[in-house]
């Protein structure tokens, strides 16, 4: 059958106030996307045909004008798939060395090989998936510290700043770390992360709390290795949270940059830390940010 997509780019914070109108008014059909790194949105309706999808969209515009006023909608026609398998197409699993993020309704489907660790994520809820490449520069930095712990894993603490779907830090877990925290300034994705940790039979083995770059790093909390995939401004507004935040021989590793962007943060971090070594990677349009902590 063939398939017709609106999709159509609306204001980041209109997404809730939609979602509830759609909710209320038992209007099915769309769907709400978010991509917190760029900040943008997009409702998304996937119909039978062109017709069906037009008239759905005049019905939609009435509905949600008092909220947000969408960009013209981009129209396509989609070969060969149902809605659902269009849907799930955005998020698929992926794999790096012995570890698998996947979506959980492949669960039962889904066989790891012998040796092999999964994270089974629910992607609907909280930036995360394993697909976006800010989250895979992080998880392959973490898979490399883990080797490089080594012995040492049980001993070595990590910190998840920005924490989304929890997928750093459960994937910190299952890498066999065990004194791990992970926290985020949006309460619904430590909610998100504490659903996904007992989805993953991790309940209780990250510390999730609620947090921003200052709280969540209070007290002198350090750790061996910490992660922060949060945007460039962000991360370059609270460098000295972030460093100290790191114990001697430890990492930082830092995503959300833009590949663009990079030499700008990396000249705040060195400008800080000098006597770090500092590595970066570039993976589509975003890059990462790597410091050891040598002193
Ligand atoms: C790009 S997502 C990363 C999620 C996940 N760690 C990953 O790698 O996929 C960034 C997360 O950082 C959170 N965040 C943004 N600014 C923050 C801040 N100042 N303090 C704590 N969390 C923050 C956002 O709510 C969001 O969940």
């Amino acid at each position: 059958m063939s398939l017709f997509e609106i999709k159509a780019e609306i204001p980041p914070e209109a997404v809730d106030a939609i979602d509830e109108v759609l909710l209320e008014l038992g209007v099915e059909g769309w769907s709400l996307l978010q991509d917190v790194i760029v900040k943008r949105a997009w409702i998304v309706g996937i119909f039978e045909n062109e017709a069906t999808g037009d008239a759905r969209w005049s019905e939609l515009l009435p509905l949600i004008a008092g909220i947000a006023e969408p960009a013209d909608p981009e129209r396509r026609a989609l070969a060969d798939q149902d809605w659902r398998d269009s849907y799930k197409a955005h998020f698929k699993a992926s794999q790096f060395g012995r570890l698998h993020w996947v979506p959980v309704w492949e669960r039962e489907k889904f066989q790891p090989g012998a040796g092999e660790v999964v994270i089974w994520l629910d992607p609907g809820l909280a930036f995360g998936t394993g697909n976006h490449e800010t989250t895979r520069l992080c998880c392959e930095r973490l898979v490399a510290l883990a080797a490089k712990a080594g012995a040492l894993v049980d001993d070595w603490r990590v910190i998840d700043a920005g924490c989304g779907s929890g997928i750093l830090a459960l994937s910190a877990a299952k890498l066999g770390f065990r004194r791990i925290a992970g926290f985020d300034n949006d309460p619904e994705a430590v909610r998100v992360s504490e659903e996904n940790a007992e989805l993953n039979g991790l309940a209780g083995a990250v510390e999730f709390f609620t947090g921003d770059l200052v709280t969540g790093l209070a007290g002198g909390r350090q750790a061996e290795v910490v992660l922060a995939n949060i945007q460039a401004d962000v991360l370059m507004r609270f460098v000295n949270e972030l460093t100290v935040s790191v114990a001697p021989g430890g990492a930082l590793v830092l995503s959300g940059i833009l590949a663009i962007e990079l030499e700008k943060v990396r000249a705040v971090f060195a400008a800080a830390v000098p006597a770090w070594t500092i590595e970066s990677r570039i993976m589509g349009e975003w890059s990462d940010l790597a410091l050891t902590r040598t002193v």
